[in-house]
């Protein structure tokens, strides 16, 4: 990959390799684009395949925060951290701690919070060095775990989607096909229960779709046949990429409506699946329910302000499927769309982000 070609082709603003021996940390922090406020986004931790794997994720998914952030109405730019490792076996406390270090030195430019592969613990171990971190523990005041929000705001905007797909947006009787039943997806399948919603489940954790067999009544596949079961709703809770040419023909739903990030593995997946007359409900806008959360935590958290719009999700999908059948696009364009012009509207008054993150956490 050559990296400066691709920052400058989607006009990456910061990329930050950060490296600590003794505690094994070895971390890419992306920041994408800061003309609405300072980068807020996610530390996911992953084996991956290669170093250009893991920097060309960093890269993906800082973009789509500053579009999901964009999309949402909050005043906050777009990053994201990977963490080459596994989660399960190479976390320590000093590798957080190493890397609170490095979200310090950048002085509010960037504001971290969970993403797959870390938990609150890690959270409150990154906030020991400092403050530029959300999605901490409940006791420090903040607002913890994100992911039942964004479960919640999946629920609903997939509700909103139902509606132009089914003309109801009851999800009673509904078969929708979950991938991935982790922390979101857990959470997203209980409300879908609680409607009456018929689930069909799958993971490569077998403890994962065991605990939703048993309290949801799920039925389980395996990871590859989820794509091509007969559902109402497919719902991609896992990791991205998983619209793409080999799954694309195997679809059965006339919804895709789900929690992962960057779902569709290029945009010209976009176009296939509205050409077929699916309603996709894009990623950033219907998973938008997390960081709405714990960017509530900027303000001093208050749950019940933050859940009041965490249900603007619903009416932001309806507004993506509108300015689609407007314009006659597909619905991730129109999405696109929506957020790029707020960002052109804002940058006329300001350019690139300058520290009043520090001003903004202190109100915490
Ligand atoms: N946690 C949050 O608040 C937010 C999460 N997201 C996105 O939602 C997705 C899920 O996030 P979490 O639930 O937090 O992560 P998680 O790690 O708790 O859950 C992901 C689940 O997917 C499973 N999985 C991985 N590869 C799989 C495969 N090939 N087939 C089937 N299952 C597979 C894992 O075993 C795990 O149970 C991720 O893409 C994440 O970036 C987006 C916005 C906010
Ligand atoms: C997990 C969220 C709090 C932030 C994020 O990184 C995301 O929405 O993908």
């Amino acid at each position: 990959m050559e990296i400066f070609k691709y920052m400058e082709t989607y006009d990456y603003e910061q990329l930050v390799f950060c490296q600590d021996k003794q505690s094994g940390l070895k971390a890419i922090i992306a920041i994408h684009d800061t003309t609405l406020g300072p980068a807020l986004g996610g530390t996911r931790m992953w084996t991956y395949e290669s170093e250009e794997a893991a920097i060309e994720d960093a890269l993906r998914l800082a973009k789509g925060m500053t579009y999901k952030n964009a999309a949402a109405g909050l005043n906050l730019g777009g990053g994201k951290t990977v963490i080459i490792g596994d989660p399960r076996k190479d976390k320590n406390e000093e590798m957080f701690r190493a890397f609170g270090r490095y979200i310090q030195g950048l002085n509010g430019r960037y504001i971290t919070a969970e993403d797959v592969g870390t938990t609150v613990a890690d959270m409150d171990i990154i906030h020991e060095e400092t403050d530029y971190v959300t999605g901490i523990s409940p006791a420090f005041g903040s607002s913890g775990n994100p992911s039942p929000v964004t479960a919640y705001g999946v629920y609903r905007g997939m509700k909103a989607a139902a509606k132009e797909a089914f003309g109801t947006d009851s999800l009673e009787g509904k078969v929708v096909a979950v991938q991935g039943v982790g922390n979101v997806a857990y959470s997203l399948c209980r409300h879908l229960h609680e409607e009456g919603a018929q689930l069909i489940v799958t993971d490569i954790n077998k403890e994962a779709v065991q605990r939703a067999v048993e309290e949801f009544g799920a039925r389980a596949v395996e990871p590859n046949e989820i794509y091509s079961v007969d559902c109402d709703i497919y719902a991609p809770c896992a990791l991205g990429a998983v619209i793409n040419d080999h799954t694309i023909p195997q679809i059965k739903a006339k919804v895709i409506a789900g929690a992962a990030n960057n779902q569709l593995r290029d945009p010209r997946h976009g176009d296939i699946i509205h050409e077929m007359g699916i309603v996709y409900a894009p990623d950033y806008v219907i998973n938008a329910g997390g960081v709405i959360n714990v960017a509530d935590e900027l303000y001093g958290y208050n749950h019940e302000r933050a859940m009041k719009k965490v249900e603007t999700i619903y009416s932001n999908i309806e507004k993506v499927i509108e300015i689609a059948k407007r314009d006659r696009i597909p619905t991730y364009k129109a999405a696109d769309r929506m957020a790029e012009e707020r960002i052109e509207r804002m940058r006329n008054s300001r350019s690139q982000f300058l520290q009043n993150g520090h001003h903004i956490l202190s109100r915490r």
